[in-house]
Formats: C-alpha cells, structure tokens, sequence
C-alpha cells in the first residue's frame, strides 16, 4: 500500500471512531500514525524535481515573505503594486508558474517578497505545484495567506488544512515539552502544570514503539496532537497574515466583519485600498528591530541600519571596535514570536 492510500485509511478510520473519554487512546495512536506517514510525504520525491523551474530563489535582504493563495486571488497584482519587479496578472487561473521574488524597501530594511503559483486542494499530496510552493513557504519567515474576499472563508480553511498536513503551524508556537530519547531508565514522564488533555498513558501510548527510554516533561498544558509534533520534530512554527483582496467587491459589512478577524487585514490591489496597514501589520509580524552603529564622539548614522530578527542580540551584530548601538526597538509586537532567531543578513 502507498502512502498515500495509507493516509486516507487512517483518515477515515479516524472520521468514523466516535470522540470520547474510551476512544481517547486509539484516537491519540491513530493521530500519531498519521503524523508519521504525512512527514514521509514531505521527503522530497525523486521524481517531482523542483530544479531549473524556477523555484530555488536565493535569499537576499533581511527577510523573506512568501505568497500563499488560490490561484487568481492577486498575488502577482499585489507583487507588482509593492515592488519593482512585475509579474504577470490576468483573469485566468494558474497565471503563475514559477517563484517570483521582489524586494520591498520599507524602513531601511529590504524584504523579499516571494510571488508563487496558486494553489489548490491536494497541493500537499503533490497537486499541481503544490509541493514546490509548500517547499518555498517553509522557508519564509512570514506566510501572507492572500484570499478573495469573496470566497475567503472557504479558501481559508482549505489552505490551512493543506499547510498543517505538512508540519507548518500557523501563529502557533512550539509547544513547550521538553522530550529526550534515552539509553536506558524506561520512561520518565512529568509535568509542571496540570494537565487536562494528555496523560502518561496517553504519552506512552502515543510514543513510537521503538523508543523504550525518554524523559518527557510537559511545561504546558499541550493537547496530544501537540505533543505528537513534538516528537515527530520537523515542525515548522510561522507567524501567517491572512490577507483578504478584492474588497472592492463585497459590501461594507462584510469588509467590517473580515477585518476584525485575527490575524487579518482587508486591501484591494485593484482600488489601492489599505497597503499602507498591511505593510505595517507585515514589519510587526518580521518583528524586525533597527539597530544603528555610532561612532563614539560622531552623530549617528541612520541611513545605515543593521536590521536583526526580534530575540537577536547585539552580540551576534560584528562591528568596529569602539561602536555604540543604540537599539532602536519597536516596541511590543502583536506578532507570534518567531520560531527561530536567525540574523537579518544571514
Ligand atoms: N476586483 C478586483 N480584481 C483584482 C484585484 N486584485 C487583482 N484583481 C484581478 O484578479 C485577477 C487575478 O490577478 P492575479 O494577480 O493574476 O492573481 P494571482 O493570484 O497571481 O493568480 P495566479 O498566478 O493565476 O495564481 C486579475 O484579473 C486582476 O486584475 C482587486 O483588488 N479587485
Ligand atoms: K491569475
Ligand atoms: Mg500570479
């Protein structure tokens, strides 16, 4: 059998196993299962090579940001409205083939703004180009999620499905389980909080098979699908704006109603509408920090900003001797912290 028909046996054996405090355990194993098999699938296939079709776009700037969507919902429209470089927008779906990459200049910092082909249901099972634009998202350190305001809900929740079903969490973060494979001493479980959703019995049940000794510690009150992406490992934790377009064509309240969404904010590339707070929403999720270097006994140079990742220290800044920083943070950002820290440059 497949992977793939593997997958949808464990589905649908899961869809049909009613919830309840008898089926917890065989729930929680089946779930387990599942993650395994799906994690198989995100190994990159020999067949479907991504090479010389575009999609492996080096990193430059500061950060990078990748457009996820539907396919004619305006991401390229939106590329073209926010960078310099153009890219091809019609009517018609799959316009798109490859990564396009542009850069937006906003506050001194450069960000690398991805445009990619649309996607659809089944893109993680390899639907169109399904994987290679998953791949690309997983480098990013922001997703922009754009919908058509029209159809938003709906293609919402699909793409999210997609996204989860290859290990990237949007504005979640790591669940805070410490958990170590061991040599011997069987399996030590703890928790500093009390726990209403995981049990040892649970945890034991829910570990591989093949792990006998482990020390797990739960720091949190985690669900088991919580824990499962622990010791899968291979997660990816990423702030996600979701970015509803074409308001142009649906009424006020319905507008009013999508912008009060978490997480959300509503533009019309096609009316210019509400870029402005996008970009801003945009540098709050990058929780970017400008730092500018001073010369001791000079003025500061603000045209020259070295830009970190929100949780980098000056430490990891390499300077002159005799510098002085001054931190110019930006304050508390609404963003989810990002999963990693990684320098701006590098
Ligand atoms: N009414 C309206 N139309 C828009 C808006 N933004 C983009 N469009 C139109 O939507 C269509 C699709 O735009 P694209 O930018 O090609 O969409 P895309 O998401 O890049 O599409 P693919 O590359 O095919 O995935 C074009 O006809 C655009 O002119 C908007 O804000 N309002
Ligand atoms: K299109
Ligand atoms: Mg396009």
């Amino acid at each position: 059998m497949g992977i793939l028909e593997k997958i949808s046996e464990i589905e649908k054996e899961i869809a049909r196993t009613q919830k309840n405090k008898a089926t917890e355990y065989h729930l929680g194993l089946l779930k387990a299962k599942l993650a395994k098999y799906r994690a198989q699938l995100l190994e990159p296939s020999k067949s479907a090579s991504s090479k010389g079709e575009g999609f492996d776009v080096m990193k430059s700037g500061d950060a990078r940001v990748a457009l996820i969507g539907f396919p004619s919902v305006g991401k390229s429209t939106f590329l073209s409205l926010m960078t310099s470089t153009a890219s091809e927008a019609a009517s018609y779906e799959f316009t798109t083939l490859t990564c396009i990459p542009g850069v937006i200049e906003y506050k001194g910092a450069n960000i690398q703004l991805l445009d990619l082909p649309g996607i659809i249901e089944g893109a993680a099972q390899g639907k169109g180009r399904g994987r290679q634009v998953i791949a690309v998202a997983r480098t990013a350190d922001v997703v922009i999620m754009m919908l058509d305001a029209t159809k938003g809900e709906v293609q919402r929740s699909l793409l999210e499905k997609e996204l989860e079903s290859v290990g990237i969490r949007l504005n979640k973060h790591k669940p805070n389980i410490y958990f170590k494979p061991k040599k011997g001493g069987g399996i030590s479980f703890n928790s500093t909080v009390t726990l209403t959703q995981c049990s040892e019995k649970l945890v034991q049940l829910i570990l591989p098979s093949e792990i006998f000794n482990a020390e797990v510690l739960f720091r949190e009150d985690c669900s088991p699908d919580e824990f499962i992406d622990v010791i899968v490992g291979n997660r990816v934790y990423m702030p996600c704006l979701y970015v509803y377009n074409k308001i142009d064509q649906i009424s006020m309240e319905e507008v009013d109603r999508l912008a009060r969404k978490p997480n959300s904010v509503v533009i019309s590339c096609g009316m210019k509408l509400n870029l402005d707070y996008l970009l801003e929403m945009l540098w709050e999720y990058l929780a970017l920090t400008c730092i500018y270097t001073k010369k001791r006994g000079q003025r500061p140079d603000f045209t020259d900003a070295i830009i970190l990742r929100k949780g980098a220290s000056v430490e990891h800044v390499d300077t002159h001797p005799g510098d002085i920083f001054l931190g110019l943070g930006l304050g508390q950002s609404k963003a989810p912290a990002p999963s990693t820290v990684r320098s701006g440059w590098a």
